[in-house]
C-alpha cells in the first residue's frame, strides 16, 4: 500500500546521525519528485557526505527513514537500493586504468543490456561515443567524470546521486558538465547533486536544500535560496574557499 507521500521518487524523513556524542545530522527531511534535480549545498562539515552515505546505504541513520520509489529502504544494504533504482557517483574518480570506456560501460550495466543498445545510447548522450575504445587513463579529468555519470545511468536508475560532479574540473569542463545535466539528464532521472560551485547549482537545480551544522537551514528554488542573506553569510563566513 503506497502512502500519499509516495509520489516522491526519493524521500528522507527525520534523518539524524550521531558519531559518538557528535551530531553530524539532525532531523533532516526532504523529498524529490520524478524528473527533479535537487542540489544539496552547505559549508564544510555541514553533513553533506554523511547524508549521501546514509541515502546510498554505506551506513544507517541513528534515527529517521529513507524511502526510494515508495519503499522504505532504511535498513536495506546498498546492493538492494541499487536494484531498486538508486545509482551514485563518488567525489573521487574510481575508474580502472588500462580498461577502455566501452569496457567500463559493460561492467556498469551488470548484464542488463545484452545487445549494448543502452550503452551505445548513453555514450551518445554523454558525448563519449568517439572515446569508446580509449583506455580511461588517457581521458581528460572531465571525460572521466562524465564517464562515471554514464556508468551510473547504465542500469536505468530512478534516482542518481552525484557527489560533487564538477570537483577538480576546469571552467570549460564544468560548463560541459552543466550542459550535460541541464540538457540531457533533466527529466530522464531524478538527481540529487552535492555541489560546491554555486554557478553549477544556479544553472542546473530545480530546488536547493542548504545544510548547515547538520540541519536544513534553507530550501527552495536556486534564485531565492542563493540570494538569501543568511545563506550568503553562511558561505562567506565559513566556506569562502568554495
Ligand atoms: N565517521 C565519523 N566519525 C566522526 N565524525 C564524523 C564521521 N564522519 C563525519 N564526521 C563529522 O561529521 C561532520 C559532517 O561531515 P560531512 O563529511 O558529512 O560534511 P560535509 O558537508 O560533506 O563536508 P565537506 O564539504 O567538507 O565534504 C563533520 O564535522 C565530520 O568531522
Amino acid at each position: 500500500m503506497r502512502s500519499p507521500e509516495d509520489r516522491y521518487v526519493f524521500r528522507v524523513e527525520g534523518i539524524s546521525k550521531s558519531f559518538g556524542a557528535f551530531h553530524a545530522l539532525n532531523d533532516v527531511s526532504l523529498e524529490v519528485s520524478a524528473g527533479e534535480i535537487r542540489a544539496i549545498i552547505g559549508p564544510n562539515g555541514a553533513g553533506k557526505t554523511t547524508f549521501i552515505n546514509i541515502v546510498s546505504g554505506v551506513f544507517g541513520p541513528t534515527r529517521g527513514r529513507v524511502w526510494l520509489d515508495g519503499e522504505d529502504v532504511t535498513g536495506r544494504p546498498a546492493q538492494h537500493r541499487a536494484r531498486r533504482g538508486l545509482a551514485r557517483t563518488f567525489q573521487i574518480t574510481s575508474l580502472f586504468p588500462g580498461m577502455t570506456v566501452a569496457e567500463h560501460m559493460h561492467l556498469a550495466s551488470r548484464g542488463m543490456d545484452a545487445d549494448g543498445t543502452r550503452r551505445s545510447a548513453l555514450l551518445h548522450l554523454t558525448g563519449l561515443e568517439a572515446l569508446a575504445d580509449r583506455e580511461v587513463n588517457t581521458l581528460s579529468h572531465g571525460d572521466q567524470r562524465i564517464l562515471e555519470i554514464a556508468m551510473a545511468l547504465a542500469t536505468d536508475p530512478k534516482v542518481l546521486l552525484l557527489d560533487e560532479p564538477t570537483a577538480g574540473m576546469s571552467i570549460a569542463e564544468t560548463d560541459r558538465m552543466i550542459g550535460l545535466i541541464q540538457d540531457r539528464l533533466r527529466r530522464q532521472v531524478c538527481a540529487v547533486i552535492i555541489e560546491h560551485d554555486m554557478n553549477v547549482v544556479n544553472q542546473t537545480a530545480d530546488q536547493v536544500t542548504v545544510l548547515a551544522a547538520g540541519a536544513v537551514a534553507a530550501s527552495g528554488i536556486p534564485g531565492d535560496v542563493l540570494r538569501d542573506p543568511f545563506v550568503k553569510e553562511l558561505y562567506l563566513g565559513s566556506a569562502a574557499g568554495h
